[in-house]
This record gives structure tokens, C-alpha cells and sequence, in this order.
């Protein structure tokens, strides 16, 4: 059982309070003026990942009593009870293991007595021999061709985070042509499968309940296509897989059970990455960098469980958050990857993040009455400095960016790299110091303007600074750093749950669209006028038929 204390009673959280109003008055200018240690202090160097946070509105009082309040919140326990295999997921009753999953030091992992590591393992072998043979070509179509692309039948987190790794780590990828299918949209598998050549393509429907309206639909449509292309139902066999947890409903559908992947359910669909799931990114990447990938993520578990707080990336991400949202009332972070092949990054944690901690019901099942999960959104660098970063620079709000950019890049054509970075370096220092009125007045008078002119514009040149940020400077994007990486933002999400005393690991949010599409879908069918739902539900529904053709 995970601790239930409201974290807005603790000292820690009084002191806070009182800390804030200081902090506050403070310019992040005058922060590294009265500290020349500051860089030294909020840095942390894990393997070939440096994170610095000194351009935060802190000082060594604010970190000092952001641990204590993860200590009076007994992030200890918590952090204990999850790598115990508790049932921490208490609403399903479920232990919350994707730290199992990816436990390359294969210690016994036990739930309910019994060590889930051998499991693990069996799955893992059995990936490794299924993508060794489809990379080979070993594994054929139905006509003996070898297999050329691979479509990912999924949503949610079983598509979400294949994508955003196949993408971030495309530059490691071999011969086959990756496609993922999560909308149901047929747009979405009508337009991949003009892509593709029944003969040579693998479909993996990947679903933890394989019960998904979309993903259902859309593994049908796909099945239906393959026969009408000319092959037979027995052909299904060499060009289906599951990645599922329900091996019943995967017979019913008509796959070999041998060519299914299992996982369980203590893996939580936005943390399903490292299961069976990853299954795409062991064929679009070889299983070795697969397995670099979760040597990366467990370098970070072991990080994550055994560093004191003050010097623990996870924990210091989380508590960072909470300052920002429970004492600046920031509503949103920023995740900018300064690196093309992350472009989903940022949408992976908006499943990751506002999923889990999306809650206003606290683990007392009673209302919270403070702000918990932030809007989770982020593009890559420099695209947003072009689109977004004008209201992040001079807008009203608060926003906490986190900017992440590798120190080599993958692709060093002519001079972009260094242009890139360049960029990157300039906006954390920009959102940090700003631009005074004074600096205005001698940039525009040198530029010939006059007096008058100058008073009249400066107003609207200044730049207040003072905004936080984090800095990710990666060496390199390897499967190994991503790994790391991504584990960190999940154990931040962690610390942040077990702060706000809220459950992260359920998702009972996005039951009721659910419900209700399943009880409209008969409605839609006929011509006659729908009148139960209210009058604006009702209007839409009829005038969507008066128009279908
Ligand atoms: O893998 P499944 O069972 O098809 O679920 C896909 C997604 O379904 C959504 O409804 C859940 O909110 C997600 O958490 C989940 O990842």
C-alpha cells in the first residue's frame, strides 16, 4: 500500500510556502550572481547524460526543502514498495513492473511470491529469435518472399512509444520499413496500405487487452485486406503476430498463439514500451539495440532506487514540477527536443504524463485542493522558436521548459549541428536573463532610432527573462542514452503521483468517450432523427446524417 499523506500538510510544504515569497522576488541574474557554485550544485552527470537545472528559480533552502517534502511524503516507501512488486496500482490491484521488464541485472522480481524474471525472459528470447529471423529474411511470406515492412496495428501506449523510439533511433535502423496504424480513421490504414505488398508484409496487432475498439477495427480491416489481395486464411499465420496479454481473444481473432508475444498486467499501457510492445523496434533496430535500450532504462531504475534525493535525476525532475505547479501555479511543461529524430518525444509524455497523473481524486478517494498533472506538449528545437516560443519568452504564463539536444549529432552535414546547438545554448540563456529596458534603449540608439521612437517601442522589446528551464545535453542519441532518458521523465511522473497522493498508474479518464461512442454507433445507422442525448449532442448527430451521402 503507497502512503496517503497530503502533501500540503507536511512542514515541509509550510516552510515551502514561506520560501516562495522570497524566491519569488528573486531574478535567476541575481541567483548565479550570489552563487559561483551554482552550475557545480544543480548538475547531475549520469552516464553520457548531463542535466542542468541551475536555471531554475531555486536556491540550496529550495532544494533542501523540496527533499524533505519528498521525504515527509515517504517517496522511500513508495519507491520501495513499486521495485517490490506491491500492488501500488490499487484500483486494478496490480503491481506497476515495467522496471521488471527491462531488469538486465535479473535479480528475482517477486509478485506474489513468485519471481516474474523468468517470464520476462522467455518473452525476451522469443523476440530475439523472431526478429533475428524476420531481419534475416529466414522468416517468409506466404509466397516465400522475405518480409520488407512491418505495420503496427495499435494506440495509445501501444503505438505511442514504438513510435517515438522507432523515430528517435531511425538513424540505427535497418532494410525494413516500419509503418504504425493507431487511428481509426481508415484514412490512416487505407493510405499504409497503398505502401505496402501483401507478400512481404508483417502485420503485429498490438493491444494489452486486445479488446480496443480502434485497434480491433483496424486489425480486421487489415486482415480483410491480405485475403482480398489473394492469400488464404492459412496464410494469416506468417504474416500476423499479437502483442497482447489476452491469449484468448487472440485465438479468436485467428492468430497462432505461437506467434504471440505476451506481457501481463502489472505492464501499464503507456509504460508497455520495454515488453512485447517494443516488438517494432526490436525488427527496425536488430534485438541488440533493443536490449541497449533497456540496459539504458535500468541504468536509470538502479539510479532511480539507490541515489540519495539530492543527487537523484527522477526525483529531482519531479519535485522541480511540484515547486513550479503548486507554488508559481505553472499549468504546462514544455519538452523541446533539439534533435529531428525525437519529434515525438514530447507527444510520448503527453500519454506518459497527463495519463497518470491527469487525477483530481487523491489515493483517499477524496477531492484534491491543489493542481496536480501538468498540459504535457513540446515540439522540436528550432521549429517552436519559430512558432511557439514568442508566448514562452513575453506571454503571462509560466511555463517550465525542459530542452533536451545531443552533443554529437547523427547527421553532421556542413555547419547545422553547431547552428542548432548554438540556438539551443542562446534560448536557455534567453529565457533566463532576458532583456533589460537599458539594454533597449542602447541597441535602438545605436541602430540611429530617435528619442522618441525608442520610448515608444522599448516597452515592447523588453524581455522580463527570469523563466526555467531544464537542460538535457545528451553525448549522443543512442539507444543506450534514450533508454536512460526516457526512464528518467517515467520515475519523475512517479515521484509526482506519490507527491500529489494520487494514483498514476489507472486511467479511468477515458472509459466514458468509450461508453458513449459504443451507445451513439447504433444511432447513426438509419435515417431517422436521434432526440436522446441533450440538444447540442442531438443537432450534431442528425445534421451529420442529413449530410452523409
Ligand atoms: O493496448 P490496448 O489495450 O489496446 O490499449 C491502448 C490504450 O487504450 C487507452 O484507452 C488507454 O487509455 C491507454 O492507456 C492504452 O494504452
Amino acid at each position: 500500500m503507497l502512503p496517503t499523506i497530503n502533501f500540503t500538510e507536511t512542514q515541509a510544504y509550510k516552510y515551502l510556502a514561506d520560501h516562495f515569497i522570497d524566491i519569488n522576488t528573486k531574478n535567476l541574474k541575481e541567483l548565479f550572481a550570489e552563487d559561483p557554485e551554482r552550475f557545480q550544485k544543480f548538475t547531475i552527470l549520469f552516464d553520457d547524460i548531463l542535466l542542468d537545472y541551475s536555471k531554475n528559480r531555486i536556491n540550496d533552502t529550495t532544494m533542501a526543502l523540496l527533499v524533505q517534502l519528498a521525504k515527509e511524503c515517504k517517496l522511500d516507501e513508495a519507491i520501495t514498495a513499486m521495485y517490490g512488486g506491491e500492488a501500488i496500482n490499487q484500483t486494478e490491484n496490480r503491481p506497476v513492473l515495467h522496471i521488471a521488464l527491462r531488469n538486465q541485472s535479473n535479480t528475482p522480481i517477486l509478485v506474489d511470491g513468485k519471481d516474474v524474471m523468468p517470464e520476462v525472459n522467455r518473452v525476451l528470447e522469443k523476440m530475439k529469435s523472431f526478429a533475428t529471423r524476420v531481419i534475416s529474411g529466414e522468416w517468409k511470406g506466404y509466397t516465400g518472399k522475405a518480409i520488407t515492412d512491418v505495420v503496427n496495428i495499435g494506440i495509445g501506449g501501444s503505438d505511442l512509444g514504438p513510435v517515438m523510439v522507432t523515430e528517435a533511433l531511425k538513424a540505427y535502423k535497418n532494410h525494413l520499413n516500419m509503418h504504425f496504424v493507431s487511428n481509426i480513421d481508415g484514412t490512416h490504414m487505407v493510405e499504409t496500405l497503398k505502401t505496402v505488398d501483401p507478400e512481404t508484409t508483417l502485420f503485429l496487432v498490438a493491444s494489452k487487452t486486445f479488446t480496443t475498439q480502434e485497434t480491433m477495427t483496424n486489425a480486421r480491416s487489415a486482415r480483410a485486406w491480405f485475403l482480398e489481395q489473394g492469400a488464404a486464411e492459412d496464410d494469416i499465420a506468417k504474416h500476423f503476430a499479437a502483442l497482447s496479454t489476452n491469449s484468448k481473444d487472440v485465438a479468436a481473432f485467428g492468430i497462432n498463439t505461437d506467434n504471440m508475444f505476451e506481457f501481463w498486467d502489472w505492464v501499464g499501457g503507456r509504460y508497455s514500451l520495454w515488453s512485447a510492445i517494443g516488438l517494432p523496434i526490436a525488427l527496425s533496430l536488430g534485438f541488440d539495440k533493443f536490449e541497449e535500450l533497456l540496459k539504458g532504462a535500468h541504468a536509470t531504475d538502479q539510479h532511480f532506487e539507490s541515489t540519495p534525493f539530492e543527487k537523484n535525476i527522477p526525483v529531482i525532475m519531479g519535485l522541480l514540477g511540484v515547486w513550479y505547479i503548486n507554488f508559481f501555479d505553472a499549468e504546462t511543461q514544455a519538452i523541446l527536443p533539439y534533435d529531428q529524430y525525437m519529434h515525438r518525444f514530447a507527444a510520448y509524455f503527453q500519454q506518459g504524463d497527463m495519463e497518470s497523473n491527469g487525477k483530481h481524486v487523491d489515493r483517499n478517494g477524496e477531492e484534491v485542493s491543489y493542481e496536480t498533472g501538468p498540459v504535457i506538449w513540446g515540439e522540436p528545437g528550432t521549429n517552436g522558436q519559430h512558432a511557439f516560443y514568442q508566448l514562452i519568452h513575453q506571454g503571462t504564463r509560466l511555463i517550465p521548459c525542459d530542452f533536451i539536444a545531443p552533443a554529437q549529432s547523427l547527421n553532421p552535414i556542413g555547419e547545422h549541428h553547431p547552428i542548432l546547438l548554438s540556438n539551443f545554448f542562446a534560448q536557455t540563456e534567453a529565457l533566463m536573463n532576458g532583456k533589460t529596458e537599458a539594454q533597449i534603449h542602447e541597441e535602438l540608439s545605436a541602430d540611429g532610432k530617435s528619442a522618441e521612437e525608442i520610448e515608444k517601442l522599448a516597452p515592447f522589446k523588453v524581455f522580463e527573462g527570469n523563466r526555467p528551464t531544464n537542460s538535457f545535453l545528451l553525448k549522443k542519441v543512442t539507444p543506450y542514452t534514450l533508454g536512460a532518458l526516457i526512464a528518467m521523465y517515467e520515475h519523475k511522473i512517479f515521484v509526482q503521483g506519490i507527491i500529489w497522493n494520487i494514483f498514476s498508474f489507472d486511467q479511468w479518464g477515458v472509459e466514458l468517450g468509450k461508453q458513449l461512442a459504443k451507445s451513439i454507433l447504433p444511432e447513426l445507422k438509419g435515417e431517422e432523427q436521434v432526440d436522446t442525448h441533450d440538444a447540442s449532442t442531438n443537432g450534431l448527430i442528425n445534421q451529420y446524417k442529413a449530410w452523409r451521402s
